[in-house]
């Protein structure tokens, strides 16, 4: 799921941010999307915005979510079986992706989009196809990812810093 939310970040959504990461049995990972703009179409030339008179200025009719990224991302020749992490539910749309493509599990961390029509239709199709879903709940609520560590530990201090750790918990 970090794996996920990590993905999320590259996303030009300035609203929802979504990641997706699909690990295969063995929990490899064989595919990673964000919510993003089509190959070629420019983020910074389309409309992010959702609530216009004009649909066609909105980003609901060109963006491409993170659970579609992730399976077209794929490295493997399929993703049959797979387990896809989503940072929220998936829509109606990715559902179907979801299904067809022959992913079996889904977890996701937030649902707060359950009470759309999009959300409620996913569920119905994902119970009636079989696809397992269940929510991630997170061991600790952020993880910082410090760039410096890798010149700052020599082998000694990294012994060091694991036995602590492991005298602590
Ligand atoms: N399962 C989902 C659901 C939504 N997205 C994307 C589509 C949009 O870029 C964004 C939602 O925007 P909002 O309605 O919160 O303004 O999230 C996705 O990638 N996967
Ligand atoms: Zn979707």
């Amino acid at each position: 799921m970090a794996t996920a939310f990590l993905s999320a970040q590259r996303s030009k959504d300035p609203r929802t941010q979504v990641g997706a990461c699909i690990v295969n049995e063995e929990n490899k990972i064989v595919g990673i999307g964000y919510n993003g703009m089509p190959v070629g179409c420019h983020d910074d030339e389309m409309p992010w915005g959702r609530d216009s008179d004009n649909i066609l200025e909105t980003k609901q009719l060109y963006v491409c979510h993170a659970e579609l990224n992730a399976v077209l991302n794929k490295n493997s020749a399929d993703v049959k079986n797979c387990t896809i992490y989503v940072a929220l539910f998936p829509c109606n749309e990715c559902a179907k992706v979801v299904i067809q493509s022959g992913i079996k599990e889904v977890v996701y961390y937030s649902d707060k989009y359950k009470d759309k029509p999009e959300f409620v239709a996913s569920k119905k199709m994902l119970d009636m196809a079989g696809v397992k879903y269940r929510q991630h709940i997170p061991k600790q609520k952020q993880i910082l990812i410090d760039f410096t560590a890798i010149d700052a530990m020599t082998g000694t201090n990294v012994k060091e810093v694991l036995k602590a750790d492991q005298t602590s918990f």
